[in-house]
Order: C-alpha cells, then sequence, then structure tokens
C-alpha cells in the first residue's frame, strides 16, 4: 500500500483533492463522482482495515474538477466537467411564505444549480444545451430535525422524486436550499443515496469551478476548509472502526478507540482532532500565502492608481468599486464603460478576480472602475472570511456603483442585502451616505420603450465635451496569476484554532440612510443611461471633494482659531 505523507501529497497536486467515500461500500450508488476513473478496478472493501489511499490513484483527475477533503467523515464530490456534461443537482426547495420570497428564492436556486459549471469549459466549445435542473418544493419544516433537517415523509418524498429524475437523466448530487449541519447532510446523503450539497456547500463548489486567479484559488480554499473545519462529523465503517479523512484527501482508518494510527498522528489525538489540525495547518499556509498575494496586489493598485495630479486626491486617481448582488451586470457595466472586454456570463459568481479598468468621466477626470465579486442573501461568512483580499478592495475604495438588476422579482430585497452586506464588512456610513451612487440596470427587461444606441455612437453623441468622454482604454497594467499553489506544508506549531478564526462580519449598531441616494436608470445592453451616469458619477465626485476640502478648510481654520485664542 502506498503510502504518501501529508507533505509529499501537498507537492504533488495543484488542487485540493475531494474525495468521495463511502464506508457503507456504495461507490456505485455514486456515479457522479468520478471515483470510477479514480478507483475502477478497485473494491471499495480496501478502505476498510488499515489503508490510506494511495496517492498515485488521485492523478486521473488531479486536472478535473476536483476539490477538498470530506464535508463529513466520509463524504467529498469529484466534480467533473466532462463528457458527461456539467455537474447535474436535484433541487430540494422548501416552501417558504410569502409566495413571492418562495418564487425568487427557486428561481435563485436554479440559477445556482447551473452556475456550477468551469467557465472555461464554456469558452472551449463544451458548452451544451442544458435543461434546467429538476426540482422538488417540499414542506418547509415548522421544527428542524437535529438530525435531518427534514422529517421522515419530506425525506421519502424527495427519495422518490429522485428516483424519478434519475430516469429522465443523470442526478449527480442533491442541493438543498437551506443551511445544513454536517450531521444532517450525512444523514440525508445516506437516506438518498446521493452526495447533498447546502446552499453555503453548493455556493463554495460554484466559487470553486469559477476560481482562476491564484488569488481566487487561495480564497476559495480557505473559504471551503471554513466550511468543512465545522462539520468534521464521525462515521462508523465495518467492525465498529472509526473511518477519518484528512485535509490532505487522504483517507485512513483508525482504530476503534478513534486514536489515529500512523506517523502523522500526533500522540493521543482522535480523528477529529488530526483532521482539525491538518485544516488549521493548512489555514495557516494559506492565510500567509493570501498576505503576500496582497501586499502584491496593494503595489499594483497603488501603481495603477498614481496619475498626476487631481483635486481631492492628490496624487492619485479616485478608485470607484462596482458593487452589487451577483448576476446585476457590474462586469457588463465595467466593461461598457470602459471599453473593454470583461468576462460576462449568465451564471451567478461569474467575476471571482477584482479586475480594474480606466475611465475618463465628462469632466475629463480620470478614475478607475473596479469589478468585484458579486453578494448573495444568506452570504456564508466563511467566503467573506476567506475573501478579504477581495472585499478589501470594495472597503477602501474611494465611491461605489451599486449595479442593482432592476428585472429581479426580488430588486429591493437585494438591493437591501448589498447594503446590508457592504455596512458588515466595514464600509463607513459617511461613505455609504455620500460616495454611493445606485444603477438600476436591464431596464430593457421592464417593457419600456428604449432607444438603442450603438456603442460607437456614443461619444459623438456628447456635444461640448471631450471627445475621450467615455474612454477610455482598457487598463493593460492588470496582473495575471500564474495559479501556482503551495508546495508544502509544515506541520510544525499546528494548534487547535478556535471557531471559524479571523475577522467576521461586523455586528455594526447604526444602519445607513440610504432613501435619497443619487440614482440612475440604465440598460448596458441597450447602452441606454451610461452617459448620464458617467455624469451624476462626475457630479457625485466633484461635489464630493469639494466638501471633503471644506470640511478640511473647516478644520484649519478651527485650528487657527484655538491657536489664535490660546495666545491671546
Ligand atoms: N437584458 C439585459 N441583460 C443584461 C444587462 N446587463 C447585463 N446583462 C446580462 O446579465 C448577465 C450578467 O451580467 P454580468 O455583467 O456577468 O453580471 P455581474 O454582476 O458581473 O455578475 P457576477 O460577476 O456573476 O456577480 C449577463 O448575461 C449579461 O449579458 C442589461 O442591461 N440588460
Ligand atoms: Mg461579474
Amino acid at each position: 500500500m502506498t503510502r504518501m505523507g501529508l507533505k509529499s501529497f501537498w507537492a504533488s497536486r495543484r488542487s485540493i483533492v475531494r474525495l468521495y467515500l463511502d464506508p457503507a461500500n456504495k461507490l456505485a450508488d455514486y456515479p457522479a463522482v468520478g471515483a470510477e476513473t479514480c478507483w475502477q478496478k478497485k473494491s471499495f472493501s480496501s478502505f476498510t482495515g488499515d489503508a490510506r489511499v494511495p496517492l498515485q490513484e488521485l492523478a486521473p483527475v488531479r486536472n478535473g474538477r476536483v476539490r477538498y477533503f470530506s464535508s463529513s467523515a466520509y463524504a467529498g464530490v469529484v466534480w467533473r466537467d466532462d463528457d458527461r456534461g456539467p455537474p447535474r443537482l436535484m433541487i430540494v426547495q422548501p416552501r417558504i411564505q410569502p409566495p413571492t420570497a418562495l418564487k425568487a428564492k427557486l428561481l435563485e436556486a436554479l440559477r445556482l444549480a447551473d452556475s456550477l459549471e468551469d467557465p472555461r469549459h464554456v469558452e472551449q466549445g463544451m458548452k451544451k444545451h442544458r435543461e434546467p435542473s429538476p426540482y422538488v418544493l417540499v414542506q418547509n419544516p415548522p421544527r428542524v430535525h437535529a438530525g435531518s433537517y427534514f422529517g421522515p415523509g419530506t425525506i421519502s418524498t424527495v427519495h422518490t422524486h429522485i428516483h424519478v429524475a434519475s430516469t429522465k437523466g443523470k442526478v449527480d448530487a442533491v442541493f438543498v436550499n437551506a443551511p445544513l449541519s454536517g450531521v444532517q447532510q450525512r444523514n440525508l446523503e445516506d437516506a438518498w443515496g446521493k452526495p447533498v450539497l447546502d446552499r453555503v456547500g453548493l455556493i463554495i463548489e460554484i466559487f470553486g469551478a469559477h476560481a482562476q486567479s491564484k488569488a481566487a484559488k487561495l480564497q476559495v480554499e480557505l473559504a471551503s476548509l471554513n466550511y468543512y473545519r465545522s462539520r468534521l462529523v464521525r462515521a462508523r465503517g465495518k467492525g465498529g472502526a472509526r473511518l477519518g479523512f484528512g485535509a490532505g484527501g487522504e483517507a485512513e482508518v483508525v482504530s476503534a478507540r478513534g486514536r489515529a494510527t500512523g506517523a502523522i498522528g500526533g500522540a493521543g489525538e482522535t480523528e477529529i482532532q488530526l483532521q482539525r489540525r491538518r485544516i488549521s495547518t493548512r489555514k495557516h499556509r494559506l492565510k500567509s500565502l493570501l498576505a503576500e498575494v496582497d501586499r502584491t496586489q496593494t503595489l499594483h493598485r497603488l501603481a495603477r492608481s498614481r496619475e498626476g495630479f487631481q483635486p481631492g486626491f492628490g496624487k492619485r486617481l479616485p478608485v470607484v468599486a462596482v458593487v452589487g448582488y451577483t448576476n446585476a451586470g457590474k462586469s457588463s457595466l465595467v466593461a461598457a464603460l470602459s471599453r473593454s472586454d470583461m468576462y460576462v456570463d449568465d451564471k451567478l459568481f461569474a467575476t471571482l478576480d477584482t479586475r480594474s479598468r480606466r475611465m475618463v468621466l465628462p469632466s475629463g477626470r480620470k478614475v478607475i472602475l473596479s469589478d468585484t465579486v458579486g453578494f448573495i442573501s444568506d452570504l456564508p461568512v466563511q467566503l467573506v472570511e476567506a475573501f478579504q483580499a477581495t472585499l478589501k478592495e470594495v472597503v477602501d475604495a474611494d465611491y461605489l456603483l451599486h449595479v442593482i438588476d432592476s428585472s429581479a422579482a426580488n430588486a429591493n430585497e437585494q438591493r437591501e442585502t448589498v447594503l446590508d452586506v457592504l455596512r458588515k464588512i466595514g464600509v463607513s456610513r459617511y461613505k455609504m451616505e455620500n460616495c454611493l451612487m445606485e444603477v438600476w440596470n436591464k431596464i430593457d427587461l421592464s417593457g419600456e420603450e428604449i432607444v438603442i444606441h450603438p456603442p460607437e455612437d456614443l461619444p459623438k453623441e456628447v456635444e461640448g465635451i471631450n471627445a475621450e468622454l467615455f474612454g477610455i482604454r482598457a487598463d493593460d497594467t492588470e496582473v495575471k496569476e500564474d495559479g501556482s499553489v503551495a508546495q508544502e506544508v509544515d506541520i510544525a506549531n499546528t494548534d487547535e484554532e478556535g471557531g471559524n478564526g479571523g475577522p467576521q462580519l461586523l455586528d455594526l449598531e447604526w444602519t445607513a440612510d440610504t432613501e435619497d441616494l443619487p440614482s440612475v436608470r440604465i440598460s448596458v445592453l441597450t447602452r441606454t443611461g451610461l452617459l448620464e451616469l458617467s455624469r451624476l458619477l462626475d457630479r457625485m465626485i466633484q461635489t464630493e471633494s469639494v466638501e471633503e476640502g471644506s470640511v478640511l478648510l473647516e478644520v484649519e481654520h478651527q485650528k487657527l482659531k484655538g491657536v489664535e485664542e490660546e495666545d491671546i
């Protein structure tokens, strides 16, 4: 039996491998896991006894879409966006009230389920017409069952639906649009015979599928570790042996006393302690790698924004962060305003990396537009902690353009969600009330009559303004990351870490007065309202820097007065 230490495992892979291992010897029940490639001719019982996964067996899936270790002591999904197409999920949506909220949640669940696809494959033309995911509406449990979330009736109804859906096409996993605990997730997997993902788990999977840059990959890995660390549960295999799985994707069987066997288990550690220690080790490593990435990004940001003197901003360009609910049209807007290419997709969380572009406003003032990751309701805290580097760009930006999808059934709710997230990640009240502008996008979908401008007409139509008005060139200083990842793990000093650790969402008392924010209605698609938007932005920046200037003057004045009075 090949046995590789944690160190050599990390050194030999580029993405984290999440294995799907079933102690009950039912691998055949999981056709989606891609494990057939991994363990084609292996009987699953080889994982009982004193076994570890021979790591070279993972080689075939290393370039598949595989990640992390286990969601429970025996779970893990190996997603493979292969010839059979992206993973197909069966959605289980609890009937929440009122019906409009249910409709919005179900639509979102459908979009989430259809967003689990590697965009690179789509670009390579592998995209196939895809049927919407099957779904089943179930009773929202009046009382959550501690062990299984749903009651036995609901569980068996869903089981039947899964069976029916499986006869019409593959069903790779079940997506329950609710937060599940580790134990609930494992019991539902047992009952339904399919991998189960809850809302947070699926969002993390989507992030994993869409992460392209080094920073995004590191951040997603950290998020998944945060998520899975809190849901390690014990499982029993044959003969009462407990099965534990390491953070490195190794499966190992520990003795019935729960002590890990093997050299890397510290004396007296139970398997859960061992797994936690491995996760903590990797988290420390990831955090230090992310700190490096953050330093580099800050330097690039500074270099990019230094461009001559601008009143109110000294020697740097104001940074305008484009924020909003996922799929609101942020990347499309940045692309249209800066006349450059951005990755735009009708998927949730198409953008995970902050991308910056330069734009010239009607006054001739240059600004940096910064496209960011989208928000969602019930934003997983694990993501917020992990995506500090990306969210920092939003917090540090001078201005915020809040893009809202006006065609969404719950547009106002989405707006509130975004404002709430902004507040919680640390955007100041002053900034939210004075430096934020609302952009209601996709008005073409609202049925109003709209004049369509060909894009090349735009700058010429603007009279009396610099013809450079919109434009605005692509920022060529964009940093492309190479995607290389850590080579080894230092497993010394791996003390237990309490909770998820790290900064979390802030719990603040204040709510910003966001009733009278400047707002504009646009359609990026038809180029309606873009000029008005740029004028408004210009005005906001001018007013703001004048006011900022006058505040400063006032302070100076007070200081002078103080000095004079003291002198007298
Ligand atoms: N009808 C219509 N569709 C639009 C408009 N603007 C953007 N879209 C579409 O909305 C989808 C999402 O656009 P993106 O620009 O990727 O949205 P995003 O906010 O960057 O999304 P994430 O990065 O996934 O958070 C794409 O399919 C766009 O073509 C618009 O004004 N009208
Ligand atoms: Mg985007």
